[in-house]
């Protein structure tokens, strides 16, 4: 059996990923009348509507259910996951926990997988990032992600145990490549947003993302990650997503910003605490981002939209 911990949009659309091609699935969900109304309807009509659970997927309430998991998957979001495991963590060792959030963690600068480590010390941990949206990953359409994990032989478990016919894991070592590439683009995502919401145009959103990218590339390598990493599905290919499709919760707040229209505060968009978790760590590292600078200020409302685009445009002439 697979745990899912988190009956979100993406841990949902991964447990009925798993089901379709044959694994047993439990799916957690805080919620104890959520489980009940997924166990009668057979719908998450909160976060995945429209997505019939097949079978072979259990969903529960009670974290004693998942005891026995080959694996755990880790849905939620990042700013929760500290708190999550701090109540739960001592339950879950067992078995391997993928973390599948993407962020950094505000309290502790870190990524989930550090997070993870920290609270549950004797687990093997590994990460699922990569360019998907769980609505594409509910409709089987082809998708290809990165399974990160520090222990090559538990990755490779891993990797089989997850990859499905339409669901294609390529393995890394580098977890710390992989969960900037995934945390970063968010913030990325956001400033793309914010370009195209405002009417700069997609030459501009070009530039942005290039530019994003060199930050991607400068955080990531001072703290260790190898480039190559970033340039895969992890990081570019995420990027890429991100930054182009109206799908992307993260890209639809920035739209918004940059509008100067409200956005629902309800929607997860990861990459607001993430590009303030950011900031502060490239000021503690001595590294400069400007563009991840501007998005957290911006989000605060510390700068204005048009301070922050003339901020970044007056910046001095300098190499590629
Ligand atoms: N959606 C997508 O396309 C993709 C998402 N991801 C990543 O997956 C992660 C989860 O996102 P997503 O599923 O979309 O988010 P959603 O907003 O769809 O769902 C969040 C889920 O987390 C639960 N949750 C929130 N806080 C807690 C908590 N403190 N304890 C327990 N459960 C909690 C929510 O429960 P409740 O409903 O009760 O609030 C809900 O089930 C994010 O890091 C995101 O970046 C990655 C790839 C694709
Ligand atoms: O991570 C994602 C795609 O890979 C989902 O993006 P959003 O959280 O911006 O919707």
């Amino acid at each position: 059996m697979i745990a899912v911990i988190g009956a979100g949009a993406f841990g949902t659309a991964l447990a009925v990923a798993l089901a379709r091609n044959g694994r047993a699935v439990t799916l957690w969900a805080r919620d104890a009348a959520q489980v009940r109304d997924m166990g009668a309807t057979r719908v998450n009509g909160a976060r995945l509507p429209g997505v019939v659970l097949p079978e072979n997927v259990s969903v529960t309430a009670e974290i004693a259910d998942l005891a026995g998991a080959e694996a755990v998957l880790l849905s939620l979001p990042m700013q929760a996951l500290r708190g999550f495991l701090a109540q739960q963590g001592a339950t879950l060792v067992d078995a391997p926990l993928v973390a599948c959030c993407k962020g950094i963690d505000l309290a502790s600068l870190t990524g989930p997988t550090a997070v993870i480590q920290e609270q549950c010390p004797t687990a093997t941990v590994a990460l699922l990032t990569g360019p998907s949206f769980a609505a594409d990953i509910a409709r089987s359409l082809p998708t290809a992600l990165t399974l990160a994990c520090a222990d090559a032989a538990a990755g490779e478990r891993l990797q089989h145990l997850l990859a499905t016919p339409v669901l294609r894991l390529y393995r890394s070592d580098d977890v710390t490549g992989a969960e900037l590439g995934g945390a970063l683009k968010n913030v990325v995502a956001i400033a793309a947003g914010v370009v195209i919401g405002a009417g700069l145009g997609d030459s501009a959103r070009a530039a942005l993302m290039t530019r994003g990218y060199a930050e991607m590339q400068r955080l990531a390598l001072a703290l260790g990650a190898r480039a190559e990493t970033l340039a895969g599905l992890s990081g570019f290919g995420d990027l890429v997503l991100t930054c182009t499709s109206a799908q992307s919760r993260n890209f639809r707040f920035g739209h918004a910003l940059g509008a100067g229209q409200g956005f629902d505060p309800t929607v997860t968009v990861e990459g607001a605490a993430t590009a303030k978790a950011v900031s502060n760590l490239a000021e503690k590292r001595g590294l400069d981002l400007p563009i991840t600078r501007m998005v957290a200020l911006l989000i605060d409302g510390a700068v204005d939209l048009p301070t922050a685009i003339q901020s970044l445009l007056s910046r001095p002439l300098k190499k590629e």
